[in-house]
């Protein structure tokens, strides 16, 4: 049989058929990607051949297939050992929001630099439109001129007050999208105004311990009423890039990529290089400094956690 992976917790697998039909599977035999050892080879969102074990509605996952991307979540004490949360992403959303908590900056680019890196399409969703006031508002204006202008498109929710929600379901038609953020931003509240019975999941996850499996879920993939999926990543604060190259990083800011060229030097770090094309636009204001802020940031291994 062929279905695909909705929900994960490291050993069970729940696996969808095209009926709508779902069944806990274990996996057989080993699924490896090059190059990585991960600790769960299996994710949600990927495609996989299972068989049914006799007289039971219990499977064994017998096949992976290619996957067209995927996200990892590094492994916090073992370097090199990471945990793939989803497969198979059309784009991802991240919610922030700016105002209890506010989302950084830092953290917005770190995350885009991320999609990136995983040619995922990228959308900022700004949560709590109910709550800004007009200098808010005007902030928000800034800040989705900044990240349309690179390629970002944003969008102004009120979750609380279901403003704009058509509009985002609109967008997550007949695709699978990821939705990211840090804990407090609203993405739950936006995931069930956007899917009205979410509900489901409370009773799932302790149908799941009555038969003894593990609860901690990487992520879980929910049907869209008018098609399509949304993955959502219960308690992942951030996603991450394994061992990305400093000398690669520029590659995945698109002003720098547009620009970098240019560079007198071919191995340009566009940090302090003279004819560098990145600087002299960061001095024209071509380039916004808090993106290159959050270059150097990242390029130096800062991670503010904020
Ligand atoms: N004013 C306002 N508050 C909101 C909105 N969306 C969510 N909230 C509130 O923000 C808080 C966090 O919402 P959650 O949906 O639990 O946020 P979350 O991002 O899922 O956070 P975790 O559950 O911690 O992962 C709650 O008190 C919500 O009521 C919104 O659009 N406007
Ligand atoms: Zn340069």
């Amino acid at each position: 049989m062929h279905g695909i992976v909705t929900k994960s917790t490291g050993s069970w697998y729940q696996v969808q058929t095209a009926d709508g039909k779902r069944y806990d599977c274990r996996i057989k035999g080993k699924f490896r990607i090059k190059g990585l050892t991960t600790t769960n080879p299996v994710a949600v969102g990927d495609k996989v051949d299972f068989d049914l074990e006799p007289d039971q509605d219990q499977g064994v996952i017998t096949k992976l297939y290619d996957r067209s991307n995927y996200i990892i979540r590094k492994s916090i004490n073992l370097s090199k050992q990471a945990q793939i949360i989803a497969a198979n992403l059309d784009q991802a959303f991240l919610v922030v929001t700016l105002a209890s908590p506010r989302t950084s900056l830092g953290f917005i680019d770190r995350f885009l630099v991320t999609a990136e890196a995983y040619d995922i399409p990228a959308s900022l969703v700004f949560n709590k439109l109910d709550m800004f006031s007009d200098e808010g508002l005007e902030i928000l204006a800034e800040y989705k001129a900044m990240y349309e202008n690179l390629g970002y498109p944003c969008h102004q929710v009120s979750a609380l007050e279901g403003t704009n929600i058509q509009h985002l379901t609109s967008l997550l038609k007949d695709k699978i999208t990821l939705f990211s953020g840090h804990s407090g931003v609203g993405k739950s509240s936006l995931m069930n105004a956007i899917l009205p019975d979410l509900q489901l999941r409370t009773t799932e996850i302790s149908d799941w311990s009555d038969k003894g499996m593990h609860t901690t879920t990487f992520a879980e993939m929910y049907d869209l009423p008018g098609g399509g999926n949304i993955i959502d990543t219960p308690g992942i604060r951030e996603l991450g890039i394994i061992d990305i190259e400093q000398q690669e990083l520029s590659h995945f800011f698109p002003e720098m990529r547009q620009r970098m060229h240019d560079c007198r030097f071919n191995n340009c770090r566009h940090i302090n290089e003279p004819g560098c094309a990145v600087l002299e636009a960061l001095e024209n204001g071509e380039i916004e400094p808090s993106r290159y802020e959050s270059y150097l940031s990242i390029y130096h291994g800062n991670d503010t956690r904020s």
